[in-house]
């Protein structure tokens, strides 16, 4: 199989180091001369330039990348696996992908990204949901560069201080590289609108906590996890790029689970 990414920050990085081989890098203009001398991948600036024989790309470049990018690749009949889900909460875009992936006959696959429970959720789903509730607790420098920065000072913050209290399509706009977790939970659930969150900048933990609770026809369940953050972006678990990894396995296998 013939695998194409979109970026090259620390999911794309993560990612690349576990496949055999990158055939395309989709990267902004400004990147394009940078690559170093023993990388030899062929680095693009568009969907328009990613060679035809191109069984799959996967976006690890967030919502406008995906924006960008994602709806050309669609319409080419590649298949897309995403980490950037937060993207789908513009009705718009969500409209705009569909549309693109059943005029190329192709599909785009959700990465199930920092959280678990998502077959729990869809299963559930089946049944009838009650409530379904995520929570989002990351250090403060989890949050630099968020709408946490205008309620809060990250740097001198001693408490545990909630700086989101909303629905899943508010906190997957405002937050587009902090909130992925909160789409991914709509779109497996109750939807966006339904879908209660919380986000918190908390002082005293060192990893990304996630914190999922659905209750309905089914019983009730909760999950959560502390994941750690990738090296180089305190923003991103490492399990969101494991989950990358682990939705081209799947495409891949004889049996899925
Ligand atoms: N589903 C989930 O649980 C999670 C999703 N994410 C999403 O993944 C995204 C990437 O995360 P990281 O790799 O940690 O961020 P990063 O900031 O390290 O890397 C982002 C990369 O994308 C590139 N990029 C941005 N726009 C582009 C465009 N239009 N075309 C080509 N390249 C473009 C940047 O140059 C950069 O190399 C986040 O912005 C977030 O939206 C992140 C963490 C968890
Ligand atoms: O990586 C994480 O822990 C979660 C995250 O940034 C997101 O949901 O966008």
């Amino acid at each position: 199989m013939k695998v194409g990414i979109i970026g090259d920050g620390a999911i794309a990085r993560y990612v690349r180091s576990h496949l055999e081989d990158t055939h395309v890098c989709i990267v902004r203009p400004s990147k394009i001369g940078s690559a170093e001398a023993s990388d030899t991948i062929l680095r693009v600036a568009d969907a328009s330039q990613v060679p035809d024989d191109t069984d799959l790309m996967i976006d690890c470049a967030g919502h406008s990348a995906l924006a960008q990018h994602g709806p050309l690749i669609l319409k080419r009949g590649i298949d897309l696996v995403t980490v950037s889900l937060g993207a789908l909460a513009d009705a718009h875009l969500h409209q705009k992908l569909r549309a693109a992936a059943l005029q190329g006959a192709s599909q785009l696959h959700l990465a199930s990204g920092a959280i678990g429970a998502l077959d729990c959720l869809r299963a559930a789903k089946v049944g009838g949901l009650e409530t379904v509730t995520y929570l989002g607790r990351k250090p403060p420098q989890g949050w630099i560069g968020s709408p946490a920065e205008s309620t809060l000072d990250l740097k001198t913050l001693k408490d545990p201080s909630v700086h989101f209290d909303g629905n899943a399509r508010e906190a997957a706009t405002a937050y587009p590289k902090n909130a992925n977790v909160a789409a991914a939970v709509a779109l497996a659930g109750v939807g966006f609108e339904q879908t209660k969150v919380r986000l918190i900048a908390d002082p005293s933990i060192d990893a990304n906590i996630h914190e999922l609770s659905a209750t309905g026809e089914f019983g009730s369940f909760t999950f959560r996890i502390e994941g750690k953050a990738l090296p180089d972006n305190p923003k991103s678990s490492a399990l969101a790029a494991m989950s990358v990894v682990a939705a081209i396995n799947r495409m891949q296998a004889a049996i899925t689970s």
